[in-house]
């Protein structure tokens, strides 16, 4: 099997190589990255005028299995990672029951293998039944091969808990992933707290929240020497607290989605529950935090945290609406236009937030196009115009806040292990 990825613009951040070049994958690693390549037998792929990367990696996915396939499962939430030109994911625990020990993460792994046309790598919890109580199976999920661990979707409220964890982990430089919203204060609110939670009359999550949680947190690391992972940051505040972390050499890394990057709390409306997240839109002065955490390093990867309901879930009041919305299919593509067309942001950082970086942070070997390297990569059109349609989706989550926008810049291949699995944008 040989594929020839020609005449493409090549970015692979993680070599800082930015050229023109032709791909060759032969029997699923890449094998030569150079000029004017020539293979007998190979399929070609005109790549002129797009981009060519590394596979993107997305470290944040809910792919609710086992327990909620009825809101998505690993061959739809699989489909739709590589519609949206994703050939690595990691998916998080909170299913029903939770990931939290060997067993459930083989047999999760086995499922992938079977169903998942990229990709998918499996977040443990730390804690039995994300209960934050009493710590889960860490070095027996490691050994089955769980990349991190995390209670996403849950504050760990007992310090001591996580300390444990942290200092369990440290042996197998693990990364904890921490949904950071400090229970007391978002119990009952349903979108930031500011001018229009108040104008709206809803209850709201305020920033301080997500910033006391982020401090405490980097204080455990910081005094187990262990490693840790915000899930999507969102306050400006909580930036500055992992810049000042970094600067003291914490080891912390953090991730953002396309949307705290791009809406603010502004877009909330009563009759349309797709923006209900958490943590959940903030402010405009956030958004440009988060912008400038981007550019100046603090945050280390752009994550989707693609979390698809059923429409029946979605389609009820504001208040009683779970949080979340599908973004695998989007988040290229709100990435481009919102920010790479509008000069806020320049193409080489935005693959790499999603490529080199995000897999340093979770440690696969992944995210880079070298030779001898698993053939994972996406081309892209960044001029390809196009109208987000949730008939069109391959996730089963049906509610999107970017549902009818028309956007510029869109992933038109994406190749796994030197297999294409989408081709301008039908997944085969
Ligand atoms: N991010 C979300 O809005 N939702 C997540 C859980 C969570 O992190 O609250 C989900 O699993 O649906």
């Amino acid at each position: 099997m040989k594929l020839l990825i020609k005449g493409g613009r090549v970015i692979n951040p993680a070599e800082k190589f930015d050229k023109i070049a032709d791909v060759l994958v032969e029997d699923g690693k890449i094998k030569a990255i150079g000029e004017n390549l020539e293979a007998a037998g190979a399929e070609v792929y005109d790549a002129t005028g797009k981009v060519v990367t590394p596979g993107l990696i997305d470290l944040h996915v809910h792919f609710r299995e086992p327990g909620q396939e009825a809101k998505e499962d690993f061959e739809s939430g699989a489909n739709a990672a590589a519609a949206g030109g994703f050939t690595t994911v990691c998916t998080m625990p909170n299913t029903k029951p939770a990931v939290d020990d060997a067993a459930m993460v083989r047999s999760l792994e086995k499922r992938a293998e079977d169903v998942a046309k990229v990709h998918v790598k499996i977040i443990g919890a730390v804690t039995k039944g994300q209960e934050g109580k009493e710590l889960a199976e860490l070095g027996d999920m490691i050994e089955a091969g769980a990349v991190a661990f995390s209670d996403d979707g849950h504050y760990d409220q007992k310090a001591k808990v996580l300390l444990n964890a942290f200092d369990y982990l440290h042996t197998f430089d693990k990364v904890i992933v921490n949904h950071d919203e400090e229970t007391s204060l978002v119990e009952d609110g349903v979108m930031n707290e500011g001018h229009r939670s108040a104008m709206l009359g809803l209850k709201g999550r305020p920033t301080v929240a997500e910033d006391i949680a982020v401090a405490r947190d980097i204080m455990l690391a910081e005094y187990a020497g262990s490693r840790v992972h915000v899930a999507h940051i969102s306050s400006a505040r909580a930036v500055d607290i992992v810049r000042q972390a970094k600067k003291r050499g914490v080891r912390v890394t953090c991730e953002v989605t396309p949307q705290h990057l791009t809406m603010t709390d502004e877009c909330v409306n009563l009759f349309d529950t797709s923006t209900k997240i958490n943590p959940p839109l903030r402010a405009q002065k956030d958004c440009e935090a988060l912008l400038e955490g981007l550019k100046d390093g603090t945050i280390d990867a752009i994550v989707t945290d693609h979390s698809p309901h059923a429409q029946e879930d979605k389609d009820r009041e504001y208040i009683y609406a779970p949080s979340g919305f599908p973004g695998l299919e989007t988040s290229l593509g709100i990435m481009l236009t919102d920010l790479y067309h509008q000069g806020k942001l320049d193409l080489t950082t935005i693959v790499s937030k999603m490529t080199c970086e995000p897999a340093k942070v979770f440690g696969m070997d992944a995210g880079t196009l070298a030779v001898g390297k698993n053939a994972d990569i996406t081309v892209i059109d960044p001029e390809l115009t196009w109208t987000v349609d949730e008939k069109k989706f391959y996730t089963k989550g049906s509610h999107s806040p970017f549902i009818g926008r028309e956007l510029k810049g869109k992933a038109v291949l994406t190749v796994v292990a030197g297999k294409i699995v989408m081709q301008d944008g039908e997944v085969l």
